[in-house]
């Protein structure tokens, strides 16, 4: 993959924000393709598609370092905005380059982050919830969560209710800021229940349901939250991107065999994490989607998500229990809220 970030602008105050002004047609051009699906090496591409410049627009990336959030980060600079990269370590990997420390397995990390986002006085136009983690063996954050609940799901939520004043005051009537959440189609295996959320029932700890659970969780809260939003009238939307089967890392800590199958054949049945960050991307900036929530995109098209994702009885209580787990007052019980 490409990490050609050498026009990066690195401002004052620890983190980077890419900028990579829009140098011609080309260039732009190489921003996306509506790949889905195998294709052979060498083949041709399906055909590009351009999304408008985003000047002066404000983007924050969660997991932005590598795999989809990276390619995400990269096409989000590439169209003028300014991408700031949650990361979960310091230290630069890019040489000159920082990022701002936010580790979604720590409530305090995440407040922090928001904190420092919120000193540096700009905009916040889009938010991109992608960080995640598959399949790890069974294991707690900071804060006492199942990591794949904790860190897939809890983090962002509180991380998205701490920025959604600024969404709010960035967003304008037909120029919306966008809230977007990466799930997964695994989402359409995944069980939820509300008492055990910490997948801590008997008969021992499955990794992928874990996995399935917190990206389960994820679309119940973007559904949720545009219903809010949208009662509210506030200017933000929120959609969830599924990017589809994609090469990256995320498969780090599943079964060897299927490591070696996916080293083997992933170049031929994976999509590349440019091919995979193209939803996420048409989520943050496509004009087909302005003023638009509530969605489930994959491949850039609106499809169904699990039947009781839009249950709103499951929905609120799921809301109502994050709220419990992360420390934060239910808004929704505000009148603000409808
Ligand atoms: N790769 C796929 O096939 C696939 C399929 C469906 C959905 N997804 C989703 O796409 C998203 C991106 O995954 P990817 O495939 O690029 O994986 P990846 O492993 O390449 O990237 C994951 C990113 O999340 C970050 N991250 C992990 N733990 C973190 C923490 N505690 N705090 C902050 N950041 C943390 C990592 O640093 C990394 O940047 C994930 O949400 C994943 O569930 C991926």
């Amino acid at each position: 993959m490409s990490r050609d970030l050498s026009q990066a602008v690195i401002p004052q105050g620890g983190a980077t924000m890419f900028h990579l002004p829009l140098e011609s047609l080309e260039d732009m051009e190489v921003l996306g393709t509506t790949a889905a699906g195998p294709r052979l090496p060498g083949a041709p591409r399906p055909p590009l598609r351009l999304f408008p410049p985003q000047p002066g627009r404000v983007a924050i990336v969660t997991g932005g370092t590598e795999g989809i959030g990276f390619a995400t980060a990269k096409h989000l600079a590439r169209l003028g905005m300014h991408v700031i990269i949650a990361r979960e370590e310091t230290g630069s990997w890019i040489p000159g380059m920082e990022f701002l420390y936010c580790d979604l397995a720590s409530m305090k990390s995440i407040r922090q982050f928001v904190q420092k986002f919120k000193m540096k006085k700009i905009p916040l136009h889009v938010l991109v919830n992608n960080a995640g983690v598959m399949m790890v063996p069974q294991r707690e954050t900071e804060d006492g969560f199942e990591e794949h609940f904790g860190v897939n799901y809890l983090g962002h939520f509180l991380l998205t209710h701490l920025l959604l004043d600024d969404l709010q005051a960035s967003g304008s009537p037909g120029r919306s800021a966008r809230v977007v959440t990466v799930s997964s189609a695994t989402h359409y295996v995944g069980e939820l229940d509300l008492d055990d959320l910490q997948s801590r029932w008997v008969g021992g700890y499955s990794p992928h349901g874990a996995y399935a659970r917190s990206k389960l969780a994820l679309v119940l809260f973007s559904h949720r939250l545009q219903v809010l939003l949208e009662a509210k009238g506030s200017p933000v939307t929120a959609n969830v991107a599924d990017p589809g089967v994609v090469n990256t890392d995320l498969y780090r800590h599943v079964f060897w065999g299927t490591r070696l199958l996916k080293k083997l054949f992933g170049w031929w049945f994976f999509k590349t994490p440019d091919e995979g960050a193209w939803t996420s991307v048409y989520a943050a900036v496509s004009p087909a989607l302005e003023g638009v929530g509530g969605r489930y995109l994959y491949n850039e098209k609106e499809a169904k998500s699990l039947a009781i994702t839009y249950d709103p009885k499951l929905q609120r209580q799921l809301w109502a229990r994050s709220c419990q787990m992360t420390g934060i007052a239910d808004m929704t019980r505000d009148t603000l809220w409808g």
